[in-house]
């Protein structure tokens, strides 16, 4: 019996208005992403990476195609779906742990268990000790962890990140990395993940999907084989290094194709 893949996109459309006409963004979309798979999404700048993310989150329509999470069709945003963006999100006159025991309301769990689920969550991105910091009286890593712990909370099946670490300076970059593997592999989630580093996504991920530019759509999937887990250092690895220069290649012919029409 074939399983059926987390997501499955198939022949998805989105279009925005500009004044009278309407510019096409994401141009018959297809693609799935299997159970507790890694996926990234990369292309250059406009190709249409957030809105993607952002249509699957549910937070955004779109006009033509089908988009099904465990076979049923997405209508909204739900609690099966985490999302992290980039910036940090947090709500500012609320400390880290009410940032997520706020999110854990209407979710049915009692005032007690609330403070429960959102210290075990904070514990899980190790931010234990800053329970009782406010956003403005944490670095940007620790808010990003916050986020996290935030959108993992109410135990999403499939986590969302458009480019979660894209603020952060490299050293905390590569330690969210590894803290964000380390969570994957331990909660067996699917993650759909959008990066411009090539670098990250091919360190993070079992599959890239490059985006074509104007409009959006999939240009190519490339298979990422390193063995999971994956030490650091692994980035220089030559056949690493390798890969990141194809999945380059495969974004800058893109970008160059535009430029020259
Ligand atoms: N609300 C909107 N109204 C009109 N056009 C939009 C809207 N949101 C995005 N766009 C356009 O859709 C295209 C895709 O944008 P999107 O932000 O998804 O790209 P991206 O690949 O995530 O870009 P970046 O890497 O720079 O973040 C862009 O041309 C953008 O200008």
């Amino acid at each position: 019996m074939q399983t059926l893949p987390k997501l499955k996109i198939s022949h998805l459309d989105k279009s925005f208005s500009a004044g009278r006409s309407r510019i096409k963004v994401l141009d018959d979309i297809n693609l799935e992403v299997g159970d507790n798979e890694f996926v990234s999404l990369v292309g250059a700048s406009g190709c249409g990476k957030s809105t993607l993310l952002s249509i699957i989150a549910g937070l955004q329509d779109f006009e033509q195609g089908e988009m099904l999470v465990d076979g049923t069709p997405i209508t909204g945003p739900g609690r099966d779906r985490g999302v992290v963006f980039q910036s940090y999100t947090l709500l500012p006159w609320l400390t880290a742990l009410q940032n997520v025991e706020f999110a854990l309301r209407e979710t049915g769990h009692g005032a007690k268990d609330i403070t429960e689920v959102a210290r075990q969550h904070l514990d899980l991105v190790k931010l234990s000790r800053f329970a009782d910091r406010f956003p403005s009286q944490l670095s940007g890593g620790m808010k990003q962890r916050v986020a996290i712990a935030r959108a993992l909370s109410y135990r999403p099946k499939m986590l969302l990140m458009d480019e979660p670490f894209g603020a952060l300076d490299a050293l905390t970059r590569g330690q969210m990395q590894e803290l964000l593997m380390q969570i994957w592999q331990e909660h067996r989630l699917t993650v759909i993940f959008v990066t411009h580093d090539v670098e990250e996504a091919v360190y993070l991920s079992d599959r890239i999907f490059v985006m074509g530019l104007n409009p959006g759509r999939i240009k190519e999937c490339i298979t990422v084989p390193s063995a999971r887990p994956r030490p650091t250092g692994i980035q220089h690895d030559r056949d690493v290094l390798e890969l990141q220069a194809r999945v380059l290649k495969s974004i800058r012919e893109e970008t160059s194709r535009v430029e020259f029409e």
